[in-house]
């Protein structure tokens, strides 16, 4: 299938979001700033672009894993939503669950967007709901 991502750069140092290889889900996205993030402490970090979603999609942000091995730095709200009709800078909240201050660096790739189709339902109000096998079991109901 053919989707469009539609990609505004609005500023100089912004880059368009990276696909590592030829089939890889995530679209790395990349830092026009340098910051530094200390233990226990979470950045907003600005990516520089603007988008335009296909249709019926969203963009979820999540870590990537070299960081997170390497460096304890991940994306604080993973999966971060990037809705269909945002027209605002992507921007990825990075937090250091390390030991020791984190440089991002400029034009680092600092997490990676998946494109998802979304369903958009319809919401109806009931009194009742289909019976099931599983009904209420949940947190462990069905054993280790
Ligand atoms: O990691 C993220 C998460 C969100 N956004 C942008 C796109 C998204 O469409 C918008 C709102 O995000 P979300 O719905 O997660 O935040 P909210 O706290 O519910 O804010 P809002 O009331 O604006 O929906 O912020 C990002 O740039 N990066
Ligand atoms: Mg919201």
């Amino acid at each position: 299938m053919d989707y469009k991502l539609k990609v505004k750069l609005i500023h100089h140092d912004a880059k368009l979001p990276y696909r590592a290889n030829e089939g890889d889900a995530g679209l790395d996205l990349f830092s026009i700033e340098e910051k530094i993030i200390k233990p226990g402490e979470a950045e907003l970090i600005r990516t520089g672009i603007q988008m335009e979603l296909p249709r019926g999609t969203e963009a979820q942000v999540r870590p990537r894993s070299g960081l997170a091995l390497k460096h304890s730095i991940t994306v604080l709200n993973s999966p971060g939503t990037i809705d269909e009709g945002y027209r605002g800078e992507i921007k990825v909240i990075l937090i250091n669950h390390g030991k020791e201050d984190f440089k991002v660096e400029r034009h680092m790739r600092i997490a990676q967007m998946v494109i998802a189709p979304v369903l958009q339902v319809k919401l109806k109000q009931v009194e009742v709901l289909s019976d099931t096998v599983r009904d209420k079991g949940g947190f462990g109901s069905s054993g280790k």
